[in-house]
């Protein structure tokens, strides 16, 4: 970070620390209105975080001072910016016009995205509509999707938000954990002759997905089908065309990915098929529109009102400067209880990194940890250390004021909650309010005393509360462009690479050593530890 931009946000954290937000609401009743904005039909209230306007100018400085603008555009540009892996950035081409051109290696991807949108458009309508069929020629009634990591989660969460849009008549089942519990449940449900499989591997070596495929494979062939069969109900999505045709996929059933796509990227992508197969292609392509307003909102807009970057310098404040280590989400919204989950991967995947773009060792923070879950459950089990425990979790509410059903009570409970929750953290009660509060019911004086210890809450804990109209497919395809430009501002202030994330291999590596040893395939050298786990599950399993 350059040292003068670091320097004006330590004097801002200075002045700022030890002042509390329900004074600066006291003293400001243009607070909320402040820092509120509004842009792509979100409302997002940035007002109960620990900021004034002074600290947030010397926080978007620092953005600048990263040449953010710069950067940003190099990104939508195609530029070379994942340089451990030299390759171009481009998961915003998955969602551009058609009339616009971006160029990779001299050739314009846009129109390689459309091809392959046409390809899914048709495809999917083929299935809906029962041309094409499975081998007896009866339609399609299920849809088994395996993939994991960014191709698994994106694609569920995204079909799982959009419920009430799912077909009944195709009911998908996404798979990603080689624990077979899994996916020998979800085939035991199912017809062999009325599923279609889509397998989703960017790489197509992850080792769950296809051992999961294979399994696959043999359930279907075990229900009678013989192996040309197969090409009438695998399909696969990956840019390895050469394993996947090695695999036994068809090559008319392969749709492409590139490698300017990553993983946690994708669902823009041939990696959403499962969701266009779930809730149509016109509703997959309004994902895309909202993501593309987005990226118009995130490319256009001053820093001060772009939401991702308000977003992004509030997680660096807290972060760098408040020492906090992690952000929670917290969707006031069943739909969306998949929601950190995604970011999870997001945000943990790209900014869980130690080392710069000057390949040089950091020793500030980077990515927090991020978790959450849906409100109002997390109310009744993690939010007690979020109120009293001495750590600080900065903290996203986020909740579409209009529901998919018609409890209208029910709606006006979670919204008072969402609110309620956002109100508490932020004024808490201090020691003085709750012991009269105690003496008025009659507690003697000495025990309100020593109770009042145990209630006090110090507020002054920071959260962001995200409102849309509705959870509709453009509103979800702009949350998760929002959360994406986020995770890339925070990257470019952190002078990270986001895009790389070499941190899973050697687990991986080590994955297929051990299992050699599990095997008695090979007897690879490993530590004490490591070898007696491998001993006693030798021993025990049955
Ligand atoms: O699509 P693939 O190549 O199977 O990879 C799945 C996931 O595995 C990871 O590489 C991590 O192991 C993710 O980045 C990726 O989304």
């Amino acid at each position: 970070m350059t040292v003068q931009s670091w320097q004006s946000v330590q004097q801002e954290f200075n002045r700022l620390k030890d002042v509390h937000m329900r004074d600066m609401f006291a003293q400001d009743p243009q607070r909320a209105n402040k820092f509120t904005k509004k842009a792509c039909d979100f409302t997002l209230d940035y007002s109960k975080n620990r900021v004034d306007e002074q600290a947030l100018t010397a926080l978007f400085q620092l953005a600048k001072d990263h040449k953010l603008t710069e950067k940003r555009d190099a990104m939508f540009a195609g530029e070379i910016i994942n340089k451990t892996e030299h390759r171009a950035v481009l998961h915003t081409a998955l969602r551009r016009d058609s009339k616009d051109s971006i160029l990779v290696d001299n050739k314009n991807v846009v129109n390689e995205v459309y091809s392959t949108l046409n390809k899914m458009k048709q495809f999917v309508a083929e299935i809906h509509n029962g041309t094409r069929t499975g081998r007896t020629g009866k339609k399609f009634t299920d849809v088994v999707a395996i993939g994991i990591g960014g191709s698994f989660l994106g694609p569920k969460i995204v079909t799982e938000a959009l419920k009430p849009y799912q077909n009944p008549a195709l009911k998908v089942h996404f798979v990603a954990n080689v624990d077979a519990h899994h996916i020998v449940d979800v085939l035991a449900k199912l017809n062999a002759d009325t599923t279609l499989v889509v397998m989703s591997s960017k790489s197509f070596t992850t080792q769950e997905t296809l051992k999961n495929t294979e399994t696959t494979r043999e359930w279907f062939l075990a229900s009678g089908a013989k192996f040309e069969d197969i090409a009438k109900h695998f399909m696969c999505v990956s840019s390895n065309t050469a394993k996947a045709t090695e695999f036994g996929i068809d090559p008319d059933n392969i749709f492409p990915m590139w490698d300017w796509v990553g993983g946690r990227y994708s669902l823009w992508s041939a990696i959403g098929l499962p969701i266009a197969l779930s809730i149509g292609f016109d509703n997959f392509e309004q994902i895309l529109l909202g993501a593309r307003e987005m990226d118009a909102h995130f490319l256009s807009t001053p820093l001060e009102d772009n939401l991702p970057v308000i977003m992004a310098v509030l997680g660096v404040w807290y972060s760098n400067f408040f020492d906090c280590q992690s952000h929670v989400l917290l969707p006031y919204s069943h739909y969306l209880r998949g929601f950190p989950a995604y970011v999870q991967q997001l945000d943990m995947e790209s900014n869980g990194k130690s080392v710069n773009q000057l390949d040089q060792n950091i020793e500030y923070k980077t990515g927090p940890i991020i978790w959450g879950g849906e409100g109002t459950n997390g109310q009744h089990a993690f939010h007690q250390l979020m109120h009293q425990g001495n750590t600080i979790i900065p903290a996203d509410f986020i909740m579409p004021i209009n529901p998919n059903h018609d409890e209208v009570e029910h709606h006006q409970m979670l919204a008072s909650n969402c609110f309620a929750q956002t109100q508490a953290l932020m004024q808490g009660q201090t020691t003085a309010e709750i012991e009269q509060e105690l003496l008025a019911k009659g507690v003697d004086k000495q025990e309100a005393t020593r109770l009042a210890k145990h209630k006090y809450m110090p507020g002054n804990r920071p959260s962001n509360t995200l409102l849309m109209e509705k959870l509709t497919p453009i509103q979800l395809g702009r949350l998760i462009a929002l959360y994406e430009h986020k995770v890339f501002v925070q990257g470019v202030i952190w002078d990270i690479n986001s895009f790389d994330q070499w941190g899973v291999e050697l687990g991986k590596v080590l994955g297929t050593q051990v299992l050699s040893a599990l095997q008695d395939t090979a007897q690879p050298e490993l530590d004490s530890s490591t070898q007696q786990l491998v001993d006693l599950f030798k021993q025990q399993i049955s």
